[in-house]
């Protein structure tokens, strides 16, 4: 049977010849239907499309040579050592995926209740960030900047009788994001949700000569169930103590979310983001329509698990589901997708031409 576009062409609608008598007829003017009778027509009326310009790709960094790890939560996607993720950063520019965003699984010797590993400017991220940019200087990269990577207890900031503090936290971050935009790092993402980080970090770049960084805020970032892998892959599941519901927001709310996207615009942020991706397509949509500002989400480690797993046995068509989580960030409002199906998602938009 010849198969087009995932159908069978047996069942294209066939044209009716007119005054052809059918059994129980409607009396229907309007039959929405005819505006989706082939994909042609589907084409014509066609609201949003996904284009690799819409994909960031996050990959995770490990330390080594000619190394490549599994993470066990998230199939097909692999921690790569830095020689490796220069590989897949020429992958990603054969792609045309304009961006890669690094995080790293830091060894647990350099881990410490500090996280100090984070400032130090030749710890992983940086060293790929230079090796990258070095090979392939027209891929953009956007860094992280929190501590949970770096701190022994896999929190976002400091520690101090169980509190995570902010202000202390802000002047650590400010170092972080220095070190990797003095290594090259196109964009500061800071995923931390303490107050006042993107101002801060907008004075630091400022004042260091580097006005040219951008900043993507993880503006409206939710305490969630669905970063769960991404722990896995970065190695901070077993050591995170408690959660992060003290800094990141309450699932519950969606007003919230606008506040703080409009304090992180004011702050500075050039682009701000929603996280988790699908589970909060409502707020994407609301941070687009009032702000009008480059918005993206990501759809984090639990959603791409999710649907790994599911086409793993074979009770999802991953591609089809996975395009269509994709779109569905499209008619949401947002302008990109931090996604870790962004290499497998590139090849299906090249292969359709
Ligand atoms: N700051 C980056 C993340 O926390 C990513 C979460 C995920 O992919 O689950
Ligand atoms: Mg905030």
């Amino acid at each position: 049977m010849a198969i087009k576009y995932g159908r069978p062409i047996e069942l294209r609608e066939v044209s009716r010849r007119e005054g052809a008598a059918v059994p129980h007829a409607l009396d229907l003017t309007v039959r929405p239907r005819r505006n989706r009778k082939a994909e042609w027509a589907r084409r014509m009326v066609r609201e949003n499309v996904l284009t690799t310009d819409d994909l960031i790709w996050p990959l995770f960094l490990i330390d080594g040579h000619d190394k490549r790890e599994h993470v066990a939560s998230m199939p097909g996607v692999e921690r790569l050592s830095v020689d490796q993720a220069v590989r897949e950063a020429e992958r990603a520019m054969k792609l045309t995926i304009p961006c890669l965003a690094l995080f790293p699984y830091t060894e647990p010797s350099l881990r410490d209740e500090e996280g100090s590993e984070a400032t130090n400017p030749n710890n992983l991220v940086c060293q790929a960030v230079r090796a990258i940019k070095k090979e392939f200087p027209d891929i953009g990269i956007l860094c992280d900047v929190a501590l949970d990577p770096f701190t022994s207890h896999g929190h976002d900031g400091l520690i101090s009788d169980g509190r995570i503090l902010n202000d202390e936290t802000v002047a650590v971050l400010v170092r972080q994001a220095l070190v990797q935009a003095e290594a090259g790092c196109d964009i500061i993402a800071p995923s931390d949700m303490m107050d006042g980080r993107v101002a801060a970090i907008r004075e630091g770049l400022d004042h260091s000569g580097l006005s040219d960084v951008q900043i993507m805020a993880y503006a409206a970032k939710y305490a969630s169930a669905f970063y769960g892998p991404f722990r896995d892959a970065i190695g901070s599941a077993k050591t995170l103590t408690g959660d992060k519901r003290t800094y990141q927001m309450d699932s519950a709310n969606t007003d919230e979310a606008l506040r703080e996207v409009e304090l992180d615009i004011a702050e500075g942020a050039d682009m701000v983001m929603v996280k988790p991706g699908m589970p909060y397509l409502d707020v994407v949509r609301r941070v687009k329509d009032t702000f009008a500002m480059p918005t993206f989400a990501y759809q984090v480690s639990g959603e791409y698990a999710m649907i790994a797993a599911a086409a793993n046995n074979g009770w999802l068509d991953g591609e089809r589901a996975m395009m269509e989580s994709l779109l569905a960030f499209k008619r949401a409002g947002a302008d990109g997708v931090l996604s870790y199906f962004a290499p497998k998602a590139a090849e299906k938009l090249r292969s359709q031409g």
